[in-house]
C-alpha cells in the first residue's frame, strides 16, 4: 500500500480552518469540497487514458481521453458524501457507488448498513471517499469489499489519517493483489482513547451534517 500526503500550502491553509472548532457547518462543507478537488488532482495521477486523434483549428494532433470502463467513485456515508461533489468536479464522467458504514462508538468496530455497488467491478479503478482514516477499520472493510468484487485498483482519499490507521490498513491489505493507495491532506499525531484523531477536526459527519 502506498500513502501519499499532499504537501501544498493551500491544502494546509484550508485544513487549518477546517480543524478550527469555531468553523461552522456551511464553511466546513465548502472547505471540504475545495480540499477534495485539490486532493483529487493528486489521487487521479494514474487514471486511465487512451490516445485520441483530434483536429485543432490549425492541425491534426493526438491527445488523450478517459479510457473505459469509467472509474467508480465510492463515498462512504455519511461523511464521505461531503466529498462527492468536489471529486465529481474533476472526474465528471465517473460513475458513483455508495457504501453506508458506521463505527460503533464503544468497540470502534465498523459495520455496513448500505451497499449500492456493481456486483462485478471488472478491473475498474475505484476512488473511495472518506474524510477520516482513524483506526482504519472502515476503510479496510470498504477496500476488501471492492477487491472481492474485482476492483482493478483502489485509491482512498481522506482529509486526515492517523498513523495507527495507516499501519492497520498496511497489515490488513498487504496480502491483496489489488493495488491500494491512500491520499491524505495530513498524517496526524495519533488516536486518543476514544478513537478520535489528534489533533484532528472532531467528528467529520457531525461537523458536516449536525449531530446524528
Ligand atoms: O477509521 P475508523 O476508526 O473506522 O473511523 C473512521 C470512520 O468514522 C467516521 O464515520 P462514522 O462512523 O462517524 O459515521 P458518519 O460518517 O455517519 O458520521 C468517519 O467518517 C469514517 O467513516
Ligand atoms: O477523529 C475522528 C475519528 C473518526 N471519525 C471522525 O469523524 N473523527
Ligand atoms: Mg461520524
Amino acid at each position: 500500500m502506498r500513502t501519499h500526503v499532499v504537501d501544498h500550502p493551500l491544502v494546509a491553509h484550508k485544513l487549518t480552518v477546517l480543524r478550527d472548532r469555531e468553523t461552522t457547518s456551511p464553511t466546513f462543507r465548502l472547505l471540504t469540497d475545495e480540499l477534495v478537488t485539490l486532493l483529487a488532482y493528486e489521487a487521479t495521477r494514474e487514471v486511465g487514458v487512451v490516445p485520441l486523434d483530434i483536429e485543432t483549428p490549425v492541425t491534426a494532433t493526438t491527445g488523450v481521453t478517459m479510457s473505459t470502463p469509467k472509474p467508480l467513485v465510492v463515498p462512504i456515508l455519511r461523511a464521505g458524501l461531503g466529498m462527492l461533489d468536489g471529486m465529481m468536479r474533476l472526474l465528471p464522467t465517473a460513475e458513483v457507488g455508495f457504501l453506508g458504514m458506521v463505527r460503533d462508538e464503544g468497540t470502534l468496530l465498523a459495520s455496513t448498513y448500505a451497499t449500492r455497488l456493481p456486483e462485478d467491478l471488472g478491473g475498474r479503478q475505484c476512488f473511495v471517499l472518506d474524510p477520516m482514516l482513524a483506526t482504519g477499520g472502515t476503510l479496510a472493510a470498504a477496500v476488501h469489499l471492492l477487491a472481492e468484487r474485482g476492483a482493478g485498483s483502489v485509491v482512498c482519499i481522506c482529509l486526515l489519517a492517523a498513523p495507527e490507521g495507516v499501519a492497520h490498513l498496511e497489515s490488513e491489505l498487504g496480502g491483496l493483489d489489488t493495488p491500494v493507495t491512500v491520499v491524505t491532506a495530513a498524517l496526524d499525531e495519533r488516536l486518543n482513547d476514544k478513537g478520535y484523531i489528534v489533533p484532528g477536526l472532531g467528528d467529520a459527519g457531525d461537523r458536516l451534517y449536525g449531530i446524528a
